[in-house]
């Protein structure tokens, strides 16, 4: 099949299970647009959790400005497991292992790593209500019940509030958290009027001081296999609990991620891996794909 002029190189990658498109946006005028996520989402070979739109580097972003898009056409700030794909797509093309790239929720710093797991500096969590944010004032964001819980599980109704750029609500549970029926509460907490930019709303269990296991219903994707800047808002979340310490594993039904909350600047490190699936092209407007 030959790729036609107006369409962007499209990638098909899985970051830990993530399904995540990469889309080749540089040298061109033109925009990923929401409609064409939801065709491409429509489609079962194309449906992703993220789309990483990367366009032309600029001064502040010398690798490239990325746009990350839901599979509901929502924009989002921040997606670890996507940046990892599109350092993955980059290394694969010019074997240029440290990247600098620019979000609108600010700069992210990768590295890919000799055994082939890619690093992603995620910045600094916050922890301020206003940031995260949250409807109204949280004198500690640690602890928050939430009101008007959906689940009568006392686990279910209180919550660590973090932003990682995007917000996140981490429940600790008692249990393994293939045990509660995450898609019968996720929807109506993502949208709780607690979130005014709704929430990923993750479950955590801690499984020893390093170690945790978690699940995800994702803002604008729903439940995913892994998210990999809700894997750094349980790790601080459970650290600055007490539960943990500052590096943890975080398990993932497809693999485990390594985070480490920086002591000496605060950012969050995460590592993992990055693999590509398949390649083809799309036209950024409407969503018109092709498999090459
Ligand atoms: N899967 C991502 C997070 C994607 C963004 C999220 N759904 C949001 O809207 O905030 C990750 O790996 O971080």
């Amino acid at each position: 099949m030959t790729q036609t002029n107006d369409k962007a190189p499209m990638m098909r990658m899985n970051g830990l299970g993530n399904k995540i498109l990469v889309i080749d946006m540089r040298g061109r005028q033109d925009k990923v647009t929401p409609q064409a996520a939801i065709r491409l989402n429509a489609h079962p070979d194309t449906a992703f959790d993220q789309i990483m739109a990367l366009y032309d580097p600029r001064d502040d972003a010398p690798d490239g400005w990325i746009d990350i898009l839901n599979s509901d056409g929502s924009m989002a700030q921040a997606c670890g497991n996507g940046t990892r794909c599109v350092v993955d797509y980059l290394n694969a093309a010019s074997g240029q292992t440290r990247f600098a790239f620019r979000t609108i929720a600010g700069s992210l710093l990768a590295e890919r790593h000799g055994d082939g797991l890619i690093s992603v500096d995620m910045g600094p969590p916050e922890f301020e209500w206003e940031k995260i944010p949250l409807a109204g004032p949280a004198a500690d964001t640690k602890h928050i019940a939430l009101a008007e819980p959906h689940e009568a599980d006392p686990a279910l109704q209180r919550f660590s509030a973090a932003s990682m750029g995007n917000p996140h609500a981490v429940f600790f549970v008692p249990r393994d958290v293939d045990s509660y029926d995450i898609l019968a509460f996720g929807p109506r907490y993502e949208h709780h009027p607690m979130f005014p930019e709704r929430a990923n709303i993750s479950l955590a269990q801690v499984t020893s001081p390093s170690s945790l296991s978690l699940k995800t219903f994702e803002r604008g994707a729903g439940l995913t296999l892994a998210c990999g800047s809700a894997a750094c808002a349980a790790a601080v979340s459970a650290a600055r609990t007490g539960r943990t310490g500052r590096k943890v594993t975080v398990y993932l039904p497809a693999g485990a991620l390594e985070i480490d909350w920086r002591e000496d600047n605060d950012h969050v490190v995460m590592t993992g891996p990055a693999v590509l699936e398949w390649r083809g092209a799309v036209e950024p407007a409407t969503g018109e794909w092709e498999r090459l």
